[in-house]
């Protein structure tokens, strides 16, 4: 099934490129004056195809899973904090709530792999398991797992896209997944670990220094073979960033817009444009988190965040913060007089009267 939604993948619709341009510029303003937001409506326009594109209504997915390297002490709170978290989402109580509530967005929350048995209505279950494994110690994923986890978040996109959803906003939720995702970035980039390791939910610069130990062994017990995804995901993984990964393939396959948050989002990504370098066209990064090791995850795809706003917190919040931006960006071309309809001098026009 991953291979068929890949197959479906096509390149954003460069054809249209320079008409879109062409467009602003006609628009009563100096010709790329609003800067990024043009760029924005210009690579909205080529992934969806359309002259005149919409992002909303938007949908938030959160795919929460557990990780048996917690075991460890790499993180600064206990795994029971992600089934309760996932609690909170349904109460309408966390951050990601916040923002949904205040973009019109519908949030849908996955349970991809906690580790408790969690039955509340709005919850989606599509458990693969009760957590990863402790990846010090053996695998953490079986190779299957991970494809099931991939097909998780790909029906994920489907469903919402099928339901009216024009653009992705995707998050995530697991105690651990720090550790997971800069062990990721290191078996993926061969960076050391040392660069990619960050703080996650605040640990202590002792933990952080065991938390590096911890990873470096993995990644030398484990051996992920560097060009290889789903090799890696089952090695250092989890089931909430195999979700993501599948939620990507399947926006990309459905020409959405995806909007990625912070750094265990942009790992995902990673991964995602690893399996299928044309989904980097329809990638839009919210922001740059604080975690250490996402200003090399950002750079590894050349992605420059929209805003910073000292975020180090994942639920899709940084990129629930950004959508905003997009929606302008696509007002703006359906919106704005041209210079001819709003009877405004253009450049040329008003030098050739002066
Ligand atoms: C209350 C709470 C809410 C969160 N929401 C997202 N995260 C974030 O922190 C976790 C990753 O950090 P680490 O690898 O250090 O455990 C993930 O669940 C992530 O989504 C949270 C963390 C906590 C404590
Ligand atoms: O950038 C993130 O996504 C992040 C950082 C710290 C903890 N959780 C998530």
């Amino acid at each position: 099934m991953m291979e068929q939604t890949i197959k479906k993948i096509k390149a954003v619709d460069k054809s249209i490129t320079k008409e879109v341009e062409a467009y602003l510029d006609t628009l009563t303003k100096p010709p790329g004056s609003l800067g990024r937001l043009e760029e924005l409506a210009v690579q909205l326009a080529e992934i969806t195809g359309e002259n005149f594109p919409q992002v909303t209504p938007p949908a938030i997915i959160v795919f929460a899973g557990d990780h048996g390297v917690v075991n460890e002490g790499v993180s600064a709170f206990p795994q029971a904090v992600t089934a309760q978290m996932v609690h909170n989402f349904l109460d309408g109580g966390s951050a990601i709530n916040v923002l949904a509530n205040q973009l019109e967005a519908f949030l849908e929350v996955v349970d991809v792999g906690v580790a408790e048995t969690i039955e509340r209505d709005g919850l989606v279950v599509e458990k693969i398991g009760f957590g990863t494994k402790n990846f010090a110690e053996e695998d953490a994923l079986t190779k299957v797992e991970v494809e099931k986890a991939i097909r998780v978040g790909i029906n994920m996109s489907e469903k919402v896209i099928g339901q009216g959803a024009k653009s992705l906003i995707l998050g995530e939720m697991g105690i651990g997944n720090t550790t997971s995702s800069s062990a990721i970035l290191a078996a993926v980039s061969g960076a050391e670990v040392s660069k990619v390791v960050g703080t996650g939910t605040g640990i202590s610069s002792e933990t952080l220094i065991k938390k590096q130990r911890v990873i470096e062994q993995a990644l030398a017990d484990r051996r992920p073979a560097k060009d290889d995804p789903l090799d890696i995901l089952a090695k250092v993984g989890g089931l909430e960033i195999a979700a993501m990964v599948g939620a990507m393939l399947g926006g990309a396959s459905r020409q959405t817009p995806i909007l990625v948050d912070g750094f265990i989002s942009t790992v995902a990504a990673i991964l995602a444009t690893k399996l299928c370098s044309k989904v980097r066209d329809y990638l839009i990064f919210g922001h740059h988190s604080q975690e250490a090791g996402h200003t090399f995850a950002l750079a590894l795809l050349d992605a420059k965040p929209l805003l910073n706003l000292n975020f180090r917190l994942g639920e899709g919040t940084g990129a629930a913060m950004a959508f905003p931006i997009l929606e302008a960006s696509t007002r703006i071309l359906r919106e704005m007089a041209t210079f001819s309809s709003a009877g405004v001098s253009d450049a040329e026009k008003g030098n050739a009267e002066n």
